[in-house]
């Protein structure tokens, strides 16, 4: 009996649990705990978390869960390396949600979100060309969002900016949900892109990456 329980207990590959300030998203400035699953099927050029791609640590999902409780924070972000990879992210992200937990997911947009938990805000990336992975997006993800789910999109340059400016106008991404642009850190400067939206009136939100004005590029914040 023992043996079997062993055997059918859900494990997920972690890469690093930490408490920070959410920098990023409609939830910028929240005391969040961070759980960054490993593996990532994609390459964008600009990723700031390749250090994620391999390694981690497989981890039992009570054993990782009561990890973060003993954080003491509400509010909890599930990332990565792209977490949908591994099958047991959805488990846990119902898990984190049945523990009270205020949940967000940050997912690439190039696999299925249909099956996340309706409990947890999905952060969902479309991958503008200069990551060279738009090819990637998958685009029946825009009918499952629901207006607390934010689309993202980073953007590396110019060309890029007019790439999503389309995408907003030829998808209705507006309608869908919030949508965030953000440069991407130390490539696209952060003013050019803010005066951009107010010169085309365009209804997203402005973000940057504020974690990175915390603390660079450091790892584990
Ligand atoms: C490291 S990814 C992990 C989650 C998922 N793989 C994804 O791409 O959304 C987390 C977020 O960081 C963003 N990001 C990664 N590198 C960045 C950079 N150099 N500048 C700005 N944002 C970056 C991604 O676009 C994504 O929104
Ligand atoms: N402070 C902080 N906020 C974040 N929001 C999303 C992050 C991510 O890597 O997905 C992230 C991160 O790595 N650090
Ligand atoms: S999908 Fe996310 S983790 Fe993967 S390479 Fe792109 S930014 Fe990095
Ligand atoms: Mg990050």
């Amino acid at each position: 009996m023992q043996e079997l329980q062993e055997r059918t207990k859900t494990s997920v590959r972690v890469t690093e649990v930490f408490a920070s300030i959410q920098g990023e998203t409609s939830r910028t400035g929240l005391p969040t705990v961070f759980v960054r699953l490993t593996g990532c099927p994609l390459r964008c050029v600009w990723c700031d978390t390749e250090y994620a791609f391999h390694g981690g640590r497989s981890r039992d999902l009570d054993e990782l869960i009561a990890e973060v409780a003993a954080h003491g924070l509400r509010h909890v972000c599930v990332t990565g390396g792209e977490p949908l990879a591994q099958k047991s992210c959805l488990q846990l992200l119902a898990a984190l949600c049945d523990r009270g937990f205020s949940v967000s997911l940050e997912t690439s947009g190039a696999l299925d979100i249909s099956g996340v938990d309706a409990r947890v805000s999905r952060i969902v990336d479309l991958k503008a060309p200069g990551s060279g992975e738009a090819d990637r997006n998958l685009w029946a993800n825009l009918a499952h969002l629901r207006s607390d789910d934010e689309l993202k999109i980073v953007l590396a340059d110019e060309a890029d900016y007019a790439w999503a400016r389309a995408c907003i106008v030829e998808h209705r991404l507006a309608e869908r949900c919030p949508v965030l642009l953000s440069p991407v850190h130390g490539r696209l400067d952060p003013t050019a892109l803010a005066e951009w939206i107010v010169r085309d009136r365009l209804p997203v939100r402005f973000q940057t990456q504020i974690h990175k004005i915390l603390w660079l590029d450091a790892r584990g914040r």
